[in-house]
Parts: structure tokens; sequence; C-alpha cells
């Protein structure tokens, strides 16, 4: 499936679109691209579970999910995120439909480390035949959810369900839109960023919480076939562009 820009959104940048934002997305469907949005809402889930009296806790940018986490996270991403998404893209004119875990699976999952982080997944395949349908007239939005091997949900961390799908599909690009306008070392944004030089930041805490999985997932989606990898808070703006080992060597 050529032509296809995948835009992960995280659940602060959902909340934040631009009119640029819509334009771009306008100018893109102009111009014939399949667009994919997938989404995030870690914070409206970690908002909802301490209203609900439920503790937050997250490893490495991962929620540990219990059952009761679960429920709060399809609830808030099937029943706010996702249909606040569809009805902002409707809004400005274009065809918006959204894709989510229940009538028709898109993602496919197992248990990422059931005792580490309970009903978490990764990804393991997705529905290609449905979501190339649904591509052909629509703006897909998905949440990040996958049906595992005994049909049962699981919640998938967003960047990590995006770069699968981003890569699954040899997206031409995967823009990861997030609250904040790249990888930032002491308030500047790097421009670029190699494998080796993330790790070196892993190891010396430069990189932490939720960027850590986004900068896994990112690399994983440019080794494995997509063209172009950006981490920014606006379409418009060049963020951080990930760089691939295999080709600076
Ligand atoms: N080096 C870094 N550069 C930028 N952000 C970082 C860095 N290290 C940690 N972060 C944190 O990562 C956050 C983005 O990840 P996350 O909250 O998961 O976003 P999203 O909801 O968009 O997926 C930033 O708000 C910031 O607090
Ligand atoms: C397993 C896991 O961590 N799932 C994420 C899914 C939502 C998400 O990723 O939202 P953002 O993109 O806004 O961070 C969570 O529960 O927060």
């Amino acid at each position: 499936m050529g032509q296809t820009i995948v835009i992960k959104i995280g659940g602060h940048a959902a909340e934040n679109l631009s009119s640029e934002f819509f334009k771009q997305l306008h100018h893109w469907h102009d111009e014939g691209k399949q667009i994919l949005i997938v989404h995030g809402g870690g914070p409206q889930i970690s908002s909802w579970s301490k209203k609900l009296g439920l503790t937050v806790k997250k490893i490495d940018g991962i929620r540990v999910t219990d059952p009761d986490v679960l429920k709060v996270t399809q609830a808030v991403l099937l029943g706010l995120v996702q249909p606040t998404l569809c009805q902002k893209v409707t809004a400005a004119g274009l065809p918006a439909l959204g894709l989510n875990a229940t009538g028709h699976p898109i993602i496919f999952g197992n248990y990422l480390n059931q005792k580490l982080f309970g009903e978490v997944g990764q990804l393991t395949d997705i529905n290609q035949d449905y979501i190339a349908t649904a591509l052909k007239d629509h703006i897909g939005i998905a949440a990040p959810l996958a049906v595992g091997q005994a049909g049962q949900l699981l919640n998938v961390n967003g960047d990590v369900a995006a770069a699968g799908i981003a890569r699954m599909l040899g997206a031409e690009a995967f823009i990861l839109l997030t609250d904040v306008p790249g990888v930032m070392v002491e308030n500047h944004v790097l421009s670029s960023l190699s494998r080796q030089k993330a790790n070196k930041m892993f190891k010396s805490k430069l990189i932490t919480a939720g960027m850590q999985p986004k900068i896994q997932a990112a690399f994983d989606a440019l080794q494995n076939g997509v063209k172009k990898v950006t981490i920014t808070n606006k379409l418009q703006s060049a963020g951080t562009t990930l760089l691939n080992n295999q080709l600076v060597g």
C-alpha cells in the first residue's frame, strides 16, 4: 500500500490541533495520499483513572494495566478521544472513519509481559485488507487497542502500535505528533537523531518517560522500511528527524 502517511497523535496533542494541521491534512488528501491517524490518550486515561480511584503506574513509559485500568482505557480511547478526533476531522471537511478494536479489529497482539504490565499487548499483526479498504475513501482514525489470541482486548502503547502499523503498511512517512517540539537536550530541539546517540541519551537519562517507547518505536519503523520518521509538535515544523543507521553507517 504505497503513498500512505501514518500520523501518531498523542493524547495531549489531540487536544491542541491547529488550523495548520487540518490544512496539511487537506493538502495530502487532495494529493491522493492515504492517511491513517493512530491516536493515544495517555493523559486522559491517567486523569480518569485518578478520578475513579485507580492507581496510575507506568514503567519506562508503558502503563501497568490491570483489568479495571483496561476498562478505563477502553472507555476513554473509544468513548472520548477517538470520537472527539473524528468530530474534529469531520468538522474540518474531511471524511473521517473511526477504526476500533471491537467491530473490525485492526490490530492483533499478544502479551508484552503479563507479570510486569498486566493487560498490555505488543503488536503481532494488522488487518491489512480492512485498513486498505477504509483508507480508500477515509482518513482512518485508530485506537491503540489490540485483540489478543483469546479475543481479549490488550492495551498497546500508542507509539508502539502506530510504528508497527506504519511498518506493516510500508508507509512513506511516519510522523509522531507530541507535546514537545522534538527530542530535546537542554532546551533545544535536536534536528536529527541516530540510534547510537539515542542509546547514549537513554543511558545518561537525557531521554526518559514516554519519549523512550516513542524513540524505540520510531527507530523500529525506520529500520523496517518506513522512509521518513519525525517527532514534532506541529506538522509544519521539522522537529527531530530520525537517521537510519543502515544508511549513515
Ligand atoms: N529528551 C527528551 N526530549 C523531549 N521530551 C522528553 C525527553 N525525555 C523525556 N521527555 C518527555 O516525553 C514526553 C513525550 O512523551 P509522551 O508523554 O508519551 O507523549 P505522547 O502522549 O505524545 O505520546 C515529553 O512531554 C517529555 O516530558
Ligand atoms: C500500554 C500503554 O502504555 N498504553 C497507552 C495507550 C495510550 C497512549 O499511548 O497514549 P499517548 O500516546 O497519549 O501516550 C496508555 O495506556 O497510556
